[in-house]
């Protein structure tokens, strides 16, 4: 478990200061991706520094496994550090040497010989994908292949922590898929807790099961990522929830029409034909669609209804776990 308590951090600026995080509180759970979603600026990168305890909070403190790192100095510090490996969008790999050697760089000043080596960097380029890349080198490959590397060799002296800090950043869109599920792996296979930021909700809604949503430092929402889609007002359920575009005509065919977000395959398929069965109401998908979390599907769609009991028919649904946005009637019961 990772705890951020109110942790403020300001850099001299020029003039005034900047104040890059303030009073940012989170609990990452161990064996969790949890992602930082932002836009440029909004502190993640100070936040994930102050994780990997490069940088001191100027006040408030994070604890790593229940540890106080506020206070701690040299020996302690380095020891510290050492529980979190770190991959960011530049990572700086040895083009003089192979990509089994870059990786192997922490195990050789940790001491451990040749064969020992040899099979943790073996183990750790399965992981990541590029078992066959061992002898190349990093020059040959591409840059989400060496974002890859990076992802190995931060693993590769057992840090139970993973920052990715914006490590899908500038790389093809066609090779994010790549970084994500190495994090993945890192998560379900080693146990490792994965702290990745990046700009894009988008890039977090494939893997994380948690979110923070950073704005100018301040941390505007945080959760599961289905707890925060579920409420269509949230940042996050705005940025990645698929938009509803419905005509004035289409709604006014209805009775009524309400939003509804459902999360699951089940109650995609199935609640809304049950719920108008069971109550004698007609109840159409009008507008919204269906999108992906991990594997989860989440709809959001605008339903028209008819007949008369579509009030039981919808706290049917709510009951059930969809989640129901009355939108405004119109003057002739027609939403707005
Ligand atoms: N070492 C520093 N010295 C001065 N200002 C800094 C320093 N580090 C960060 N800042 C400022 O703090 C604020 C937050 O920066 P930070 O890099 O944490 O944001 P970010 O969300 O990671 O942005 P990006 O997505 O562009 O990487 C910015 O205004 C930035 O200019």
């Amino acid at each position: 478990m990772i705890t951020v308590e109110n942790v403020s951090k300001s850099f001299a600026g020029k003039g005034s200061a900047v104040t890059a995080l303030r009073d940012v509180s989170l609990r990452i759970p161990a064996g969790a991706m949890y992602g930082v979603v932002g836009p440029a600026g909004s502190g993640k990168s100070t936040l994930a520094r102050c994780v990997a305890l490069d940088e001191r909070p100027d006040r408030g403190t994070v604890r790593l496994d229940g540890l106080d790192t506020a206070t701690l100095q040299g020996r302690r510090l380095r020891e510290a550090r050492r529980q979190v490996g770190v991959v960011t969008a530049r990572p700086e790999l040895h083009n003089e040497r192979t990509v089994a050697g870059n990786v192997a760089v922490p195990l050789e000043q940790l001491g451990l010989d040749a064969p020992q080596r040899r099979e943790r960097v073996g183990t750790l380029l399965d992981l990541v994908g590029l078992a066959r890349g061992a002898a190349l080198r990093p020059s040959e490959l591409t840059e989400g292949q060496r974002r890859r590397i990076a992802v190995a060799r931060a693993l590769a002296t057992g840090a139970p922590v993973l920052l990715a800090d914006d490590a899908t950043g500038a790389i093809a869109e066609e090779e994010t898929g790549g970084v994500l599920q190495a994090l993945d792996r890192a998560r379900a296979e080693l146990g490792v807790t994965v702290l990745l930021t990046t700009q894009e909700a988008g890039i977090a809604r494939r893997v994380c099961d948690d979110l923070a949503v950073l704005e100018r430092g301040a941390l505007v929402e945080s959760g599961s990522l289905l707890g925060l889609l579920s409420d269509p007002t949230s940042r996050t359920a705005q940025a990645l929830l698929p938009a509803i575009e419905t005509t004035r005509a289409q709604s006014a065919r209805y009775e009524r029409s309400v939003d509804v977000v459902l999360v699951g395959f089940a109650a995609i398929g199935s609640l809304l034909p049950e719920a108008g069965s069971r109550f004698g109401v007609e109840v159409a998908t009008i507008g919204g669609g269906v999108t992906r979390v991990g594997e989860t599907p989440v709809a959001h769609f605008r339903l028209g209804l008819r007949g008369e009991r579509s009030d039981v028919a919808l706290a049917w649904i709510s009951e059930r776990g969809g989640h129901v946005t009355h939108t405004a009637r119109g003057p002739q019961g027609v939403a707005a």
